[in-house]
């Protein structure tokens, strides 16, 4: 297990305070996170204003020192037995950093590998193993410089694999990646957990993923924790309301006049998402359901349904709501 106990940072950056004179100013970029991570699972860590997330993973992958608390990865101090700990772990961040551009995916592998201590036939083996796992063995010999931007990050993958890390940590994985690609990623990372028994820690922008993926949620903001629980549970506790949107063919003034007061009875409210042509679509919203009083003001009006959806709250309505509390 990888246990984060109480850990803080403290970045101290020399500021410019007069002509000739400057000063240190301390900036806490985490203060007092803990978390674990274990075998199989995929935590996501989401963060609010300058959350501290980047900063994390650095500590937990041993590039940067925490300034108080402790990191232990299956019983080895981050600190002090730093070298056990690299072999424990890698980080995959997304973009193109990392990867030599003018080598070819294989003499990259090779690059990364005998950093983690691997030579002759287990290297040759484990960069075979990777390369095909990630689709690659065709493109293997082919410069990076030539790869399109899902082949890249494949290589980033393959890379990040190359000790075989039981813990594993995603920065921002899918960033600047076309749709289809993103997903064939999550997939890849989705099977990493459940197949190979990987820990993994995800950080991404896009909250939809993170619901997708993550068994478990920590939401951090300026470095402390405010929330921590399952996808499903943090959008039940914290996302109130629901959301209808109906689709019907008329939208006369009698009918206004009903809508409005139907929805200001249930502490509501309505407005007019797109009127498709012959159409009208209608989004109402409200923290009791409105189905049954909507149905039966419309059957009044003898206004045809041609749709109606309801919209659950997501967990990115969750972080929205979050952070209107903490800057209000
Ligand atoms: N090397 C550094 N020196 C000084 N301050 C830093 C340094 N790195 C990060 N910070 C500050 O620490 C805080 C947390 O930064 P960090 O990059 O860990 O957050 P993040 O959650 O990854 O942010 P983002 O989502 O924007 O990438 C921010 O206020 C940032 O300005």
């Amino acid at each position: 297990m990888l246990i984060v106990d109480d850990v803080r940072k403290i970045y101290r950056v020399k500021e410019r305070s007069g002509l000739f004179r400057s000063q240190w100013r301390e900036v806490e970029a985490v203060g007092g996170l803990s978390f674990h991570m274990r075998p199989g699972k995929i935590i996501g860590l989401l963060g609010i204003n300058g959350a501290g997330k980047t900063t994390t993973i650095k500590m937990c992958s041993t590039l940067l020192e925490p300034t108080d608390g402790t990191i232990t990865v299956d019983g080895y101090d981050a600190v002090r037995e730093d070298r056990q700990v690299k072999a424990l772990v890698n980080m995959i961040a997304g973009g193109e950093r990392m990867l030599y551009w003018r080598l070819t995916g294989r003499e990259n592998l090779q690059y990364f590998a005998s950093l983690y201590g691997l030579f002759g036939s287990r290297m040759t083996e484990r960069i075979d193993f990777l390369l095909e796992q990630v689709g690659l063995t065709e493109a293997a010999d082919t410069p990076v410089e030539r790869y399109s931007k899902g082949m890249k990050q494949r290589l980033q993958i393959a890379r990040g694999l190359i000790n075989d890390p039981k813990y594993l940590f995603l920065d921002e994985p899918t960033l600047g990646l076309d749709a289809p690609i993103a997903r064939q990623l999550r997939r890849h990372v989705k099977h990493l957990a459940a197949e190979q028994g990987k820990a993994i820690l995800l950080t991404s922008h896009y909250i939809h993923e993170v619901e997708e993926l993550c068994d478990e949620v920590f939401i951090i903001d300026k470095g402390r924790l405010i929330a921590h629980d399952t996808p499903a549970a943090l959008t039940r506790m914290l996302a109130h309301g629901t959301r209808l949107e109906v689709e019907i063919p008329a939208l006369s003034d009698a009918l206004q006049r009903d809508l409005q007061k139907m929805v200001t009875q249930h502490g509501g409210t309505w407005h007019i998402v797109e009127t498709p042509a012959q159409s009208w679509s209608v989004l109402l919203q409200s923290e009791t359901d409105m189905t049954a009083p909507l149905l039966s003001l419309l059957a009044a009006h003898q206004s045809p349904v041609l749709q109606l959806r309801t919209q659950q709250p997501s967990l990115e309505d969750v972080i929205l709501e979050l952070a209107e509390r903490r800057s209000a």
